[in-house]
C-alpha cells in the first residue's frame, strides 16, 4: 500500500487562510445556472427552482455541473438565499419568468406568527454531504446564505424591489420590530450556515447583495452589525471556518466592514477601484472579485485588459479571482473557458 500522502492542497482555501499563490484560485458567482445548458435542462426536468433545490440528488449534480465543465477552485452550493426566510416560516415560491414571491410581512404582521420549521435545511445539508462525497479534493467546497439585510428586503416586500423602499422604511419607522426581525434572521442564519459547516462545506460566503441601499448610520445598524454577530456566533463553534462578506454595493463603507465585522475575507464588486481597495482594506486580508460581469460577456481583450488590472492591484496580497456580481444568463459559455486559460496559462 502507498503511504499516506500529506494534506491535500485547495488553493482556495489556502488564500482564504493568507497564502498568496501565483496563479489566483477562481470560482464565480452564480457558476451554478441557467448560462448552463445542462443547468436549464435538468431545471426543466424538475419544473421549479424549489423543486430543484430540495431535490438532494438533482442539487448535488447542478453543484457539481460548472466543476466538471470548467474546473473552478470552488464549488458553492446550490440552494438559495431565501431557503431561510422559508425556514422561518414564510410562504415561499418562485413566480416563472419573474422571480421570488413571500407573503410579505406586512406593519400590522405579528412577527410571532412565523411558526419556524428548520427541517426545511435538511435537505440542504443532504445536497452538502452528496456533494462532499463526490468532489475533487483540490476543490474548496463553499456554503452561503443571505446577510440579514438582504434577506429582510425580501421578507417585508415580499419579492425583489428595486429601491427596498419597504424594508427601510420599517427599519426607520418600527425600528424595534425591524430589529427583531434581524434577530431572529440571525439565529436561523447561524442554524443554517452552522449546518453546512458540519455537514461538510470549508467555507461560507455572506452575500449582502443590497448593501448598497443604505446611508452610512443604517449600513452600520443593518448591515456591519448583524454580520457581525453571525461571525462571533459561528466563530463559537467553528473557530476554523473561514468567512466571505460581500457587501455589495457598500464603496467607500467597504473598508468599515472589513474591520468591524470579523470576516476573514471581503469580497469586491465591480464599481469599486482595486487599486483603492488595496490601499483602503487591512494589509493581508484576503479579497475576492471583481470583474465586471459584461466584461465577461463582451470577452476578448475587454475582459483580459480587466484581468490584468484587477491582478496588478491585488498582487501583494490573497486575491481569489471572482465576478463583481454573479455571471449573467447570457453569458457564452467559450468566454469563461477563455477566462480560465488566460489566467492560468
Ligand atoms: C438576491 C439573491 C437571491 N439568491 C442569491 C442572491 C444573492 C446573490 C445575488 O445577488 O446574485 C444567491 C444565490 N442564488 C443561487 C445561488 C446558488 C449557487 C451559485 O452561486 O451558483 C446563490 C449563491 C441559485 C439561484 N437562485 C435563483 C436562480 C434562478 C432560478 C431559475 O432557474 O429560474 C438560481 C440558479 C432564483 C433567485 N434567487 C433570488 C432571486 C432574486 C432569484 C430570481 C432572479 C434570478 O434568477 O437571478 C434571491
Amino acid at each position: 500500500m502507498d503511504a499516506p500522502s500529506g494534506p491535500i492542497e485547495k488553493p482556495l482555501l489556502g488564500v482564504l487562510r493568507g497564502e498568496i499563490p501565483v496563479v489566483p484560485p477562481m470560482w464565480l458567482m452564480r457558476q451554478a445556472g441557467r448560462y448552463l445548458p445542462e443547468y436549464r435542462a435538468l431545471r426543466a426536468q424538475k419544473g421549479g427552482f424549489l423543486e430543484l433545490v430540495y431535490d438532494s440528488e438533482a442539487a448535488a449534480e447542478v453543484t457539481l455541473q460548472p466543476l466538471r465543465r470548467f474546473g473552478f477552485d470552488g464549488a458553492i452550493l446550490f440552494s438559495d438565499i431565501l431557503i431561510v426566510p422559508y425556514a422561518m416560516g414564510q410562504d415561499l415560491w418562485f413566480e416563472a419568468g419573474e422571480g421570488p414571491r413571500l407573503a410579505p410581512i406586512l406593519a400590522e404582521t405579528e412577527l410571532s406568527a412565523l411558526t419556524p420549521d428548520f427541517s426545511r435545511f435538511e435537505a440542504v445539508y443532504e445536497t452538502v454531504r452528496r456533494v462532499k462525497a463526490a468532489l475533487d479534493p483540490s476543490v474548496t467546497f463553499l456554503g452561503f446564505a443571505g446577510s440579514p439585510w438582504t434577506v429582510a428586503t425580501y421578507m417585508v416586500a415580499g419579492q425583489g424591489s428595486r429601491d427596498h423602499g419597504a424594508a427601510r422604511r420599517m427599519a426607520y419607522q418600527q425600528t424595534d420590530r425591524f430589529a427583531a426581525l434581524i434577530d431572529a434572521i440571525v439565529d436561523a442564519t447561524v442554524t443554517y450556515l452552522s449546518g453546512q459547516i458540519d455537514a461538510g462545506v470549508e467555507a461560507v460566503q455572506l452575500f449582502d447583495s443590497w448593501a448598497g441601499s443604505l446611508a452610512p448610520a443604517q449600513f452600520e445598524r443593518w448591515v456591519i452589525e448583524p454580520n457581525r454577530r453571525i461571525v462571533e456566533k459561528l466563530k463559537a463553534t467553528h473557530p476554523s471556518i473561514p468567512v466571505i462578506g460581500f457587501p455589495k454595493g457598500a464603496g467607500a463603507k467597504l473598508a468599515d466592514y472589513a474591520r468591524a465585522t470579523g470576516v476573514d475575507a471581503v469580497g469586491v464588486d465591480e464599481t469599486i477601484d482595486p487599486r483603492w481597495a488595496n490601499e483602503a482594506l487591512p494589509s493581508g486580508m484576503p479579497v475576492q472579485g471583481n470583474l465586471d460581469p459584461l466584461a465577461l460577456i463582451a470577452g476578448g481583450a475587454a475582459v483580459e485588459r480587466a484581468v490584468d488590472t484587477i491582478r496588478a492591484a491585488f498582487a501583494g496580497r490573497p486575491h481569489i479571482l471572482n465576478l463583481g456580481h454573479g455571471i449573467l444568463p447570457d453569458t457564452p459559455i467559450a468566454h469563461v473557458e477563455a477566462l480560465l486559460s488566460y489566467v492560468r496559462r
